[in-house]
């Protein structure tokens, strides 16, 4: 049975959470004398001087300070994960799309089991985004993880993972992602064994929610449904490990306890969740196909006004009731790269084999893509009457910068070599007699 965690609902509150009772200084932030003797730490997320509205930072009360932690050293066994910039022997303008990725063979934890199949930016600039997959069968026990250059949305695709963080806990399984935030300590749990799903890192502005504009004050992801962890500490000693990434490369240094010691904290910067599943779908009542960024949950907002650094979307079950319209995804070509995966059920534009749950595919800036031969023929045929796409849920990753692949995503045999044979026995219907 899964264990019930307690959340905090909404989405960039100022929270104040404590384990023990009346941990939290009150009306200061860092008094000579703290309530149990805890050590005020401040986790900033964004530069002190962001502008209020983007200002992101939590007061930490901790049990030991963060510099309590042996020398860093270069840690091994992290190759897989790569981050920006990518080399470019792997550049192709090829549409790719993979199966989903073999379980490990080795006891594997969620770092373990991280591999990086894009990226694009520059971790060190903090701008662009890494997509990863992970595969994993152990419990991290003795080792402990945090990323200096990005934020990490995880997508489970299957099994639950138990996030231990510095903030508290959050389980998170298929139908939800959790988002923890650049430098946050964590730890993942497999209650139920075997998980599996994708990664976002994000080297660039943190997520925010979409702009409504004429949808007006209400829908697509309701903030109110956003959940971070309450405090929770563990107070432990040991010879464990601290990872870390910095700058793409990873490291480890010895902590002889466990950094998850915050027993309060107050801020806006946090881990939290959501479940996709409350997401408020918003498409046509009459005819064409929206741009898909209807859908979108979050986004990561570049420096250019309106264009993404990158978009998290997703394609959830949903009524479709377009009136003399070609409804599945138009063909298109688009300056944004579109990764998508596919959580559970099929995708419309590829519903016959190939894009499984657990696979993915990379359209990259301006690559040529849409529904497979078979969709156009009865899309275009077919009686159209009001019908219910339920068993879906796909997402996509959607980044105004080219996505590199790196050597994995271009060797592994997932990769799918006959993939754009899936439109070649397209035919054209083009009869100059009939208008
Ligand atoms: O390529 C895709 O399948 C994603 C997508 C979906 C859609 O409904 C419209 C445009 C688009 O890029
Ligand atoms: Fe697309």
């Amino acid at each position: 049975m899964t264990q019930d965690y307690q959340y905090i609902q909404g989405f960039g509150n100022h929270i104040s959470t404590e384990a023990l009772p009346g941990a939290l200084p009150y009306g200061k932030n860092s008094p000579q004398k703290p309530p149990y003797g805890l050590i005020p730490e401040l986790l900033s997320g964004t530069a002190f001087t962001a502008r209020r509205h983007e200002n992101l930072r939590t007061w930490l009360y901790r049990i030991r300070p963060s510099v309590l932690q042996g020398a860093f050293a270069p840690a091994t066994g992290f190759e897989a994960i790569q981050s920006a910039p990518l080399g470019d022997d792997h550049i192709t303008p090829q549409q790719l799309r993979w199966d989903p990725m073999p379980k490990p063979s080795g006891s594997t934890h969620l770092i373990q089991g991280m591999v990086t199949v894009a990226a694009n930016g520059d971790a060190a600039m903090r701008a662009g985004s890494a997509i990863h997959l992970y595969s994993a069968n152990e419990s991290m026990k003795d080792e402990y993880f945090y990323n200096s250059d990005g934020d990490l949305l995880i997508v489970p695709q299957s099994g639950e993972l138990l996030l231990k963080t510095e903030f508290g806990t959050m389980s998170v399984e298929p139908t939800e992602i959790a988002m923890i935030p650049r430098g946050v300590k964590f730890q993942a749990e497999l209650p139920k064994g075997d998980a599996c799903g994708y990664m976002l890192e994000i080297y660039g502005n943190h997520m925010i929610l979409p702009d409504l504009g004429p949808i007006g004050s209400n829908g697509l992801a309701n903030p109110r449904d956003f959940q971070s962890p309450v405090a929770a500490y563990e107070e432990r000693s040991g010879d464990f490990q601290l990872l870390c990434k910095y700058g793409g490369k990873f490291f480890t240094a010895a902590i002889s306890h466990s950094p998850l010691d915050v027993v309060a904290w107050h801020g806006n910067y946090a881990p939290y969740k959501y479940d996709l599943k409350l997401f408020n779908t918003i498409n046509t009542v009459s005819y064409d196909h929206p741009d898909p960024s209807i859908f979108t949950v979050l986004t990561s907002p570049s420096e250019h006004p309106g264009c993404a650094n990158v978009d998290f979307v997703i394609f959830p079950p949903r009524w479709m009731v377009a009136e003399d319209t070609f409804r599945p995804p138009y063909y298109h070509r688009n300056v944004m790269s579109e990764y998508m995966g596919l959580i559970h059920g099929a995708y419309d534009a590829k519903p016959d084999g190939g894009f499984e749950p657990g696979g993915g595919s990379l359209h990259s800036c301006m690559a040529a893509h849409g529904p497979e031969a078979k969709v156009f023929d009865r899309a275009s045929d077919v009686e159209l009457k009001p019908e219910y796409q339920g068993n879906t849920l796909a997402f996509m990753f959607e980044s105004s910068y080219i996505y590199k692949t790196t050597a994995f995503a271009m060797d592994t045999p997932t990769l799918q070599e006959d993939y754009h044979q899936c439109w070649q026995g397209l035919k054209p219907r083009f009869d100059p007699k009939k208008p």
